[in-house]
């Protein structure tokens, strides 16, 4: 089972490494790069062999699209004359819809939509993946384990992308921005920046690994922390202030709402 990935930038690098973490061997992959200084990179790091798209589409069974949504349009164009009935094409592009993509291919080809997020790369990511039109339980098999070698994987209907995008698509940077902000605070707070880089990050760490291993609900974890009258209170009461809570919301409805223009081929 040949395993083609075309754009080999941050996700597609990030899905060739997992890949070949989990185990496949690295002569059932092909990246399609067009880039040739990129192309010398990806085989002295990993060996594996790069070919221009329209091989990949040629030779592989599968064919992961990691492109760019604004890309997605003219890959689709320059490889549908290579595809056929029986392989299957997993995207990986925020936004762009799986009939967007059947719509441009041979009648027949499987199309899954997934959308996957970065800490994939420390095989804790997550991707949820949808079924195009003419789609079998093998297919989605297929998709599902692609993306199980870098970490948990959830069917959702494919209307529920946008916001899927918008949650664990995007949530890492929102994730880090919460972290580069605490950072400064401690350095505004007098603290050295070594210092407030490790308490930040093994609390981070820590208060995932709580949420995950206890499987109790924020809000109990968070009351947990916060002592009548004490130094959280004080501070949840300036978040709430500042209407962060909001702010997420609002966050979370653009990126959701920038997934759909993409869709519709928006810049
Ligand atoms: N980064 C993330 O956290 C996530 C990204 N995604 C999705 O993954 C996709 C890629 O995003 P990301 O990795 O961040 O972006 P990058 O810009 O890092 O990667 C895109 C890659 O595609 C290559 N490319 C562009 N055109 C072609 C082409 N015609 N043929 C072959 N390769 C091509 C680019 O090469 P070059 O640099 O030479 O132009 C680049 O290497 C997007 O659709 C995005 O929505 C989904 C979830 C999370
Ligand atoms: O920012 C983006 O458009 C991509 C999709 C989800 C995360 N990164």
């Amino acid at each position: 089972m040949t395993v083609a990935i075309i754009g080999a930038g941050v996700m597609g690098e990030t899905l060739l490494s997992g890949l070949l973490r989990a185990g496949r061997r690295v002569d059932d992959l092909l990246v399609g790069e067009k880039r040739r200084e990129r192309a010398i990179e990806l085989t002295e790091r990993y060996g594996v062999t790069v070919v221009s798209n329209v091989e990949a589409a040629d030779k592989a069974d599968t064919v992961a699209l990691v492109v760019k949504p604004q890309d997605m349009h003219d890959v689709l164009t320059e490889i549908a004359p290579h595809l056929r009935p029986g392989q299957l094409v997993v995207s990986l592009a925020a936004g762009i819809t799986t009939s967007f993509i059947e719509s441009r291919l041979p009648e027949g080809v499987a199309v899954v939509r997934v959308m996957p997020n970065t800490p994939a790369l420390v095989d804790e990511g997550m991707a949820a993946i949808s079924r195009g039109s003419h789609c079998d339980e093998s297919h989605l098999q297929e998709a599902e384990s692609l993306m199980a070698s870098t970490g948990r994987v959830l069917r959702v209907p494919e209307r529920q992308q946008d916001a899927v995008t918008a949650i664990s698509g995007s949530g890492p940077a929102y994730l880090f921005f919460v972290v580069e902000s605490m950072i400064e605070a401690g350095v505004h707070l007098g603290l050295p920046r070594g210092t407030a880089s490790e308490l930040v990050l093994q609390t981070v760490v820590g208060s995932a690994k709580l949420l995950r291993e206890t499987g109790e609900h924020p809000t109990v974890l968070r009351e947990r922390v916060t002592s009548p009258g004490g130094t959280t209170a004080a501070a949840v009461r300036e978040l709430e202030d500042h209407k962060v809570r909001a702010a997420f919301l609002s966050a979370i409805e653009a990126a959701r709402d920038r997934s759909r223009a993409l869709a519709e081929g928006l810049d």
